[in-house]
């Protein structure tokens, strides 16, 4: 990675940080030049249509579902954190997810990772499907199971990394090589949902686009629904504006505004979001109560050697297997104090939840099985809070699990 310079903050063992990603996430898309009133903070542009000089003419925008101030704004700075020319912003992640879909037609094939955001599987498993994609599945983590199941009418491969909610972390540099190998128009998807572009450059390593549920840690304060797709290809960028106009799935300018303010701390949460969640994984890893610990910054992860290899570090996602069963992890969750029980995740709050019963419910019953989501798999979202309430926090919502009159056999 030419563009990246280790400096001091950067994690041990893991790649060093993007160069000046603090500096662009402060001040791309947000310089006071662009307005005649210099305003510092981007002012939020309600307006929905554009005055124009003469008919066709217009100073850049002309309808606010086309493209809108604040919007660019944000836009701007997504594209400088992802390495990308270009970046949209969608009303949900979801939004961008089935624009991109809309760049293929009927027949043709949509290669998925096995386990993605529930909604992501709904979306492909009951809508894409039904409306004539040939969509598979399948272990991408596996990269000779990715050479097997490429066919010759794919024209998508969709990978998430770490993946929802079973933390799997995909080689996204060796499964961009063997795709364009096998041919190079098939283009590579990469949701980042979970690391952000503070941890984690897809396109840096290969993919065409790098997509987002910005709802997550890039806005980061569970305030805002919003989508990004961010790539570097003019043709894919012009049909996916065209995609955009059309289907109409486009962002509200106060939520641009939401959405960027976040984005200036970006660098200042994700490193507190790591140190949080790498002392959380500790503390569970060796408490005799949980059964198993999955988090990509411990070296027990299976792609712990791949995660520092292509990431900066690791997010406040972690997710692990309690001692016994459904009751201990309904005890578990609804014990919690601190940690509030719901969905979503990348806040500055603390979340947990019970994938099989909630985020994932939609996954059907033997397709959960084969992934490990089972009745006593918990997924935590670790915030900012102070480290030593977050683990005192955890520590007393297992003791309440315990304590429950449910054989444990500890
Ligand atoms: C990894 C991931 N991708 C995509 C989505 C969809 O995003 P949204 O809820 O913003 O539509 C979610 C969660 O909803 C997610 O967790
Ligand atoms: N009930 C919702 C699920 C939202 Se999940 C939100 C987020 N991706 C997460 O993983 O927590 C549905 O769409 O069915």
């Amino acid at each position: 990675m030419a563009s990246q310079k280790q400096n001091d903050s950067s994690a041990a063992g893991y790649q060093p940080l993007f160069k000046s990603f603090a500096t662009d996430a402060i001040h791309v898309g947000s310089e006071p030049e662009q307005w005649n009133s210099r305003a510092v903070v981007p002012p939020i542009s309600l307006s929905t249509t554009f005055k124009q000089h003469g008919p066709g003419k217009h100073a850049g925008f002309d309808y606010s579902r086309s493209g809108n101030p604040t919007r660019s704004c944000l836009e701007r700075a997504v594209a400088a954190l992802d390495g990308a020319q270009y970046c949209l912003a969608l009303a949900s992640g979801l939004a961008a997810t089935l624009t991109i879909t809309h760049l293929f037609k009927a027949g043709d094939g949509i290669l998925c990772m096995n386990d993605v955001y529930g909604g992501t599987n709904r979306y492909f498993r009951k809508v894409a499907a039904e409306v004539g994609f040939d969509v598979s599945f399948a272990d991408l983590t596996k990269l000779e199971l990715l050479k097997a199941a490429l066919k010759p009418n794919t024209k998508m491969v969709w990978i998430e990394t770490p993946t929802n909610p079973t933390m799997k972390v995909v080689d996204i540099k060796g499964c961009s090589d063997i795709v364009h190998e096998h041919n190079k128009d098939i283009i590579v998807v990469v949701d980042n949902t979970f690391m952000s572009s503070y941890f984690q450059r897809p396109l840096a390593l290969g993919a065409d686009i790098c997509m987002y549920s910005a709802t997550k840690y890039i806005n980061g304060h569970s305030d805002v629904v919003m989508g990004l797709i961010s790539l570097n290809r003019d043709d894919i960028y012009e049909r996916l504006k065209t995609f955009k106009v059309s289907l109409g799935a486009v962002p509200s300018p106060f939520d641009c505004y939401m959405c960027n303010r976040g984005l200036k701390t970006l660098h200042v949460r994700m490193k507190q979001h790591f140190k949080n969640a790498m002392a959380a994984a500790q503390f569970l890893e060796a408490d005799p109560r949980v059964d198993k610990v999955i988090f990509p910054g411990l070296p027990s992860h299976p792609q712990h050697e791949l995660t520092k290899r292509q990431c900066t570090g690791c997010p406040g996602m972690i997710t692990f297997y309690i001692k016994g069963k459904l009751e201990h992890a309904s005890t578990f969750l609804s014990s919690l104090k601190l940690f509030a029980l719901a969905e979503s995740l990348g806040g500055y709050e603390s979340l947990a939840e019970h994938p099989a019963i909630m985020t994932h419910a939609s996954v059907s019953e033997n397709e959960r099985k084969e992934l490990g989501i089972s009745d006593t798999l918990i997924r935590l979202s670790v915030g900012l809070e102070d480290e030593e309430d977050i683990i005192a926090d955890l520590n007393q919502a297992l003791a309440a699990a315990v304590s429950i009159s449910v054989d444990l056999n500890i």
